[in-house]
């Protein structure tokens, strides 16, 4: 589907040859990502690893990223962390047992613990501050802006009342993330003995050989991005094709760490959304995994590896449920999908979400059944272009392996711990599926559980 809307072209893209070509054969011809005022403003000139250009600059990040911030050290001591959480969060389930939750909000707030912790270290001042400008810079940058769509209409850009308003937020930001950069100056280390993000870049500042010296103001792009607002400019589309030209206020949690947490808590509210609609599949995983761990109190980490069923089950969440079912990116050369040319600057979509649910791929594409991927050796490496939850090409996702890690660990916690039941009055049924429309897809409402202790060691 092309749209040409004022100046901008607009291509989405729903089949897997046509992904296949934009994302691999012509890589990286398509490997640029749309632009915007509110992106422009708020991340720094797109100076992060999710909005910048793919260029020198972005190549420098990408690596540091990799290297440095995903480091097997690193992962160690993120795995701390996650496992404290998952703990607290057991914990303050077990304290609920046998009352409704409202289990979206219990598992947010696990994810963006470990985030604020991986990102900041323990302590954070103003960290509810900085969140709540960040929801708001989000909205705001994901807003209909006029300018985006008629970029040499200079006089558009300078009336923007949008601009202005974004400026304002820009520096009350500046000023928490100096304070958080300033105070990892001058206490360097991050928890169980690891860095933290801040002080990874802190110390990649200090490296003289790298060809594009890192600036204060990298670091804060790079740490201030939570639920970025990716493909700003276009409109708001449905992911059954039909466009609706609204003002688009979504956003897409593609950015570092925390939108690495906003993906995870995603999937894992969509997974027990499924889980308790689909008895039989939640009662397997159940079984598989407590007969793993038959009598101990707590699951570790690489105990986690060898639950195959609950591998299928995320799997299968994903396809229905990816938590950018909308691919952004933008064409720095012409490039062809299905014959047709896309233009250069174009903006292209790749629709991840009507991929995954398409019959000509899947059989019974609505029903969840994690069983289709059993002996199929489909996998979201980037290589079967159906399903693509983490994307491919140049730049599928760095932090596939820590999102994963993000998803099992608590899943099969909150499995091997918890029988799960309805409110009272309520039936699986009543389980409301809706997604926010958008871009990014989290649930529409929140999902309200009730968890039953289950207890181990008498398997009751
Ligand atoms: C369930 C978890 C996650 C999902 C589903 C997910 C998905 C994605 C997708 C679809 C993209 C765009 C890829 C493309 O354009 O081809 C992306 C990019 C990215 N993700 Fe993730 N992600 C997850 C977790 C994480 C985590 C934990 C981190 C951080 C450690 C992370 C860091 C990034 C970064 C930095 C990019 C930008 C890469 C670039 O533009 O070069 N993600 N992710």
């Amino acid at each position: 589907m092309h749209l040409q809307l004022g100046e901008a072209s607009t291509v989405v893209i729903s089949s897997r040859q046509a992904a296949k070509e934009v994302l691999k054969i012509q890589d990286p011809a398509c490997a640029d990502r749309p632009e915007s005022i509110g992106c422009k403003i708020m991340w720094y000139d797109y100076t992060d690893i999710v909005f910048s250009p793919y260029n020198e600059y972005w190549r420098q990040m990408r690596k540091i990223c990799i290297l440095e911030l995903l480091s097997a050290k690193n992962v160690r001591s993120f795995g701390s962390i996650r496992q404290d959480e998952v703990c607290r969060l057991i914990k303050s389930l077990q304290s609920s047992s046998g009352q409704a939750v409202n289990l979206t909000d219990r598992i947010f707030g696990f994810t963006s613990s470990i985030t604020s912790r991986a990102a900041f270290g323990e302590v954070m001042r103003d960290r509810e501050t900085l969140v709540a400008l960040m929801k708001k810079a989000v909205t705001m940058a994901g807003g209909f802006e006029l300018a985006d769509f008629f970029p040499s209409f200079k006089l558009l850009h300078v009336l923007s009342w949008n601009k202005y308003k974004l400026l304002n937020m820009r520096r009350k930001v500046d000023t928490i993330l100096d304070g958080i950069v300033e105070e990892h100056k001058l206490k360097r280390s991050g928890e169980f003995g690891g860095e933290d993000i801040v002080d990874v870049l802190l110390r990649m500042q200090k490296n003289e050989e790298l060809e594009f010296p890192i600036t204060n103001d990298n670091i804060k792009a790079v740490i201030f991005n939570r639920e970025a607002p990716v493909l700003v400019p276009i409109p708001h589309f449905r992911r059954t094709g039909t466009v609706d030209f609204g003002t688009g206020t979504d956003s897409s949690g593609t950015d570092m760490f925390s939108a690495g947490t906003e993906t995870s808590s995603t999937v894992l509210d969509w997974t027990m959304a499924e889980l308790i609609r689909n008895p039989s599949v939640m009662a397997k995983a159940q079984a598989e995994i407590r007969e793993a761990f038959k009598g101990k109190n707590t699951i570790e980490e690489n105990d986690v590896q060898a639950l195959k069923y609950l591998k299928l089950v995320i799997k299968e969440s994903f396809r229905l449920h990816p938590p950018i079912p909308l691919l952004p990116r933008a064409c720095r050369e012409e490039c062809k999908a299905n014959g047709y040319s896309i233009p250069l600057k174009s903006k292209v979509m790749i629709n991840i979400w009507s991929m995954g649910r398409d019959p000509e791929y899947w059989a019974e594409p609505k029903s969840f059944r994690p069983e289709r991927f059993e002996n199929s050796s489909i996998d979201f490496l980037g290589n079967n272009f159906e399903f693509i939850p983490f994307g491919a090409g140049k730049r599928f996702c760095p932090g596939m392996n820590f999102g994963l890690a993000n998803v099992e660990l608590p899943l099969a916690q909150l499995l091997y711990h918890f029988d799960w039941k309805m409110p009272k009055g309520m039936s699986p049924d009543d389980v409301d599926m809706t997604e926010v429309e958008g871009i990014a897809a989290p649930r529409k409402n929140d999902l309200f559980l009730v968890p039953i202790i289950y207890d181990p060691s008498t398997g009751n």
